[in-house]
């Protein structure tokens, strides 16, 4: 059992510089799953003024252990003590994965400053602008009368943290923040950690899981490791270097990162759309030939995460033409797209990745059961077993358990089990939104291989990533959105990571992409 015994309050140093007796002090947690030991005598402590980095691969136990400290899960053997007592005892304030927000309120209803509808007008308005003046110490400003659905990863991510960090009544408190920054651009990022930053200035303890190594090396004051359920590092962040983490994480020495791929040209036109328009999207030009794989950048607002699902037809949209393989395709649902061959892994796993009740193996062949089935329509239970091991085997799926539900699976293990899902029938074309959120640095280097996998076998791919190393990496050329609007096109030696934000934020010259050049409309 666990027991929170608030221990005789001891106070922290100043504030800024991580001292004292701990805020939070876990001590021996052991955490035992049906067949696993997810966590072995792991002992955490987190003292105010520091930012405390957890790492480790997917499924080493870090979102178990946050789970335990928030009293969500009970551990088997170990205790969790908080510093203080009364009004001044530490409390804990947590951002989850799947950040805890009501998709269908609005960003001022999930700031709990307005209960949802009903609000006498005067106090409406004050409201939104508490939730505006909250969301803007993140150097952001966008609607806040949205249902959040309709808003951004990145923006979502903001509101979940803005919310986290609103109501203090002291600063000695402990937040945890897990993966907050998998959906967010490097400005973004930075806006958060410069946030992060202030609250442990101010005196609070922070522990941040993230799979960014060089993040985490730029934001911790120290670093602890898990590896399968063990702790095996807990040093002082500028102890280390990349590689250094990357050994630690993944036990064995780092090595240079794969270069990308010389792909063979790129064959027919598969998909050829003009002037997509909805909300936030104004008016696109999209052809994506067979092979090819074209990313999308752009900030954050820029209209770069709306896009897949606006071609795949999750979210309608009207387009002056839509031509998939050669035939138009005007009234686009997300059903009619399987049918026709196109494939959407989306950036919110929780709403749209897998279904949370349902095994891995009944995930991953879902979409396409026509040829799992026999001759009467009934399923052949065998087949299906056999492709289903085939590629938890492939994909590295941990635990390797096709019958264990998707919800019991850690977050990476969930995309890779997402991935297995869409690329098993080689869609002609494969939308990707955030391909690598939560994935470990081992894991992302073999997601990124069946990219090019799928690509050399003829599949179309469009990738919108925050991230501009993964553009640069996977793609032949990338179209920058800024504004709903396609303002430029990298390829060849323009496409850097630099450029890429440059052009992003407008600050560099624009690049007209080649198909609108001389008047020509693709
Ligand atoms: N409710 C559960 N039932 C059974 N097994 C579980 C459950 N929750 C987690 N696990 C298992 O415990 C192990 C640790 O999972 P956890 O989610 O803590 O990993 P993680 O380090 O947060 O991974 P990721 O980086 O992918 O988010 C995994 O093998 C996972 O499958």
């Amino acid at each position: 059992m666990v027991e929170t015994t608030p221990p005789a309050s001891a106070p922290a140093r100043g504030a800024g510089q991580a001292g004292g007796d701990p805020l939070m002090r876990a001590t021996g947690i052991v955490k035992d799953f049906p067949g696993l030991r997810a966590l072995d005598d792991v002992s955490l402590d987190v003292r105010s003024g520091e930012i405390v980095a957890i790492v480790g691969h997917n499924g080493s136990g870090k979102s178990t252990l946050v789970k335990i400290l928030a009293g969500v899960h009970t551990a088997d053997e170990g205790t969790v003590s908080f510093a203080g007592g009364g009004d001044e005892a530490t409390e804990l304030h947590i951002i989850h994965q799947d950040l805890g927000l009501v998709s269908e309120f609005t960003a001022v209803e999930n700031l709990g400053v307005g209960a949802p509808g009903g609000l006498a007008p005067t106090r409406r308005r004050h409201e939104r602008e508490r939730a505006r003046e909250l969301i803007s110490r993140f150097g952001e400003a966008f609607d806040v009368d949205l249902p959040i659905s309709r808003l951004a990863p990145a923006q979502r991510s903001i509101i979940a943290i803005a919310r986290a960090l609103d109501g203090w009544t002291h600063a000695r408190n402990v937040l945890i923040l897990d993966e907050p920054t998998e959906a967010l651009h490097a400005t973004e990022v930075e806006i958060l950690v410069n946030a992060v930053r202030r609250v442990a200035d101010a005196g609070a303890g922070v522990v941040f899981i993230s799979h960014r190594l060089d993040e985490v090396l730029g934001i911790a004051d120290r670093v602890v490791v898990l590896r399968d359920g063990r702790k095996v590092s807990d040093v002082a962040a500028v102890s280390l270097d990349h590689d250094a983490l990357v050994e630690l994480v993944t036990g064995a020495a780092a090595h240079e990162e794969e270069s990308p791929v010389d792909r063979s040209p790129a064959g027919d036109i598969v998909l050829d759309i003009a002037g997509l328009r909805a909300p936030g999207v104004r008016g696109i030009d999209l052809q994506l030939r067979a092979g090819e794989v074209v990313g999308v950048a752009g900030v954050l607002g820029s209209g770069r995460d709306l896009l897949p699902s606006l071609v795949f037809g999750g979210t309608r949209a009207d387009a002056d033409h839509y031509w998939l393989s050669g035939t138009s395709y005007p009234d686009r649902t997300p059903r009619e797209s399987v049918r026709r061959g196109l494939a959407f892994v989306a950036g919110d796993r929780a709403r749209y990745g897998g279904i949370r009740a349902m095994n891995a193996r009944e995930n991953m062949t879902l979409p396409e059961l026509g040829s799992l089935t026999g001759p009467g329509g009934a399923l052949r239970s065998a087949a299906e077993q056999r492709l289903a091991r085939a590629l938890v085997d492939r994909y590295d799926v941990r635990p390797a358990r096709p019958e264990q539900a998707f919800a019991r699976f850690s977050g990476g293990n969930q995309q890779k089990i997402v991935f297995a899902k869409w690329l098993r029938n080689d869609p002609r074309v494969l939308l990707l939104e955030e391909p690598t959120q939560g994935v470990d640095i081992g894991a992302k280097q073999a997601l990124y291989a069946e990219i090019d996998q799928a690509a050399a076998r003829g599949t179309a791919v469009l990738v919108c990533s925050s991230d501009a190393k993964e553009l640069v990496r996977l793609c032949d050329r990338v179209l920058v959105m800024r504004e709903g609007q396609i303002v430029a096109e990298l390829s060849g030696e323009q496409l850097t990571e630099s450029e890429l934000v440059l052009q992003g934020y407008g600050l560099a010259r624009a690049t007209v992409p080649p198909a609108m050049r001389d008047g020509e409309h693709p």
